[in-house]
């Protein structure tokens, strides 16, 4: 079931192979500020990632993944929507070519630079992430927008590690990096249920978008760009850059924000 973001294989395509993908509860989504519900019964956003282990870092084709230890309940998301708290499993990003797009989310029409995507699995529930993953209550992901502006003071810890994971399927020893480094000063978002933006697309997620951006450089996001869609072995080197889900139908659905 190969998928991809090109003009073969790209979003338009993966229903073919994905028919969940014309589901009624597909993301990314275009998020309309004024038409969001404010529910003043939305707690905030609670991260408790201080005993935070990443364990390495990869490029599976799609994107570039810093993988945790979730073998138990040591870096979680919990509060906001949440009835439970979700285990940290992985982060990854979403971006564009140069200079335009690359967000999964808009809002009102408008793109980011980038999207970061923490993924979280409801361990209480379910006692795998695979099992979690085709549950309507099984995932949390929290997105969060890039910016271009300023080089961010800690991004760098993943752009100087990209070069060691430049082909598809490569992978490196990524140890000890806390993803709290990467969060905005608010914590305020937008709330929706949703699915999975790459294939295969399982309506099981809870996202939590935050409001507010993190900037970071032209120049850290150059970086995302010379990674390889193609692994080493492979004659064609194709760039991996708009690796982005366009926005899909809200089909009836409400967004709530935190405020
Ligand atoms: N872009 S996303 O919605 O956060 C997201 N998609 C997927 C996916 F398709 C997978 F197969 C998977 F194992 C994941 F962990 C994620 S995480
Ligand atoms: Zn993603």
């Amino acid at each position: 079931n190969h998928w991809g973001y090109g003009k073969e294989d790209g979003p338009y395509l993966w229903h073919t192979n994905y028919p969940i993908a014309k589901g009624n509860r597909q993301s990314p989504i275009d998020i309309l500020p004024h038409e969001a519900l404010h529910d003043p019964s939305l707690g905030p956003i609670i991260l408790k990632y201080d005993r935070c282990t990443s364990s390495n870092i990869t490029n599976n084709g799609h994107s570039v993944v810093v993988e945790f230890d979730d073998s138990d309940d040591r870096s979680v998301i919990q509060g906001g929507p949440l009835d439970n708290p979700y285990r940290l499993k992985q982060f990854h990003f979403h971006w564009g070519g140069k200079g335009c797009c690359g967000s999964e989310h808009t809002v009102e029409g408008n793109s980011y630079a980038s999207e970061l995507h923490l993924v979280h699995w409801n361990g209480v529930k379910y006692k795998t992430f695979g099992e979690a993953s085709t549950a309507p209550d099984g995932l949390a992901v929290l997105g969060i927008f890039l910016e271009a502006g300023d080089d961010h003071r800690w991004l760098h810890m993943i752009t100087d590690a990209l070069y060691m994971v430049k082909f598809k399927g490569s992978v490196t020893n990524f140890k000890g990096f806390n993803p709290k480094c990467l969060l905005p000063s608010s914590l305020h978002y937008w709330t929706y249920l949703g699915s999975l933006t790459t294939p295969p697309l399982h309506e099981s997620v809870a996202w939590i978008v935050l409001k507010e951006p993190i900037v970071v450089s032209e120049k850290q996001l150059s970086k995302f760009r010379m990674l390889l869609f193609t692994g080493e072995e492979e004659d064609q080197r194709i760039r991996m850059e708009n690796n982005f889900r366009p926005p899909q139908p809200l089909q009836g659905r409400k967004v709530r924000s935190s405020n």
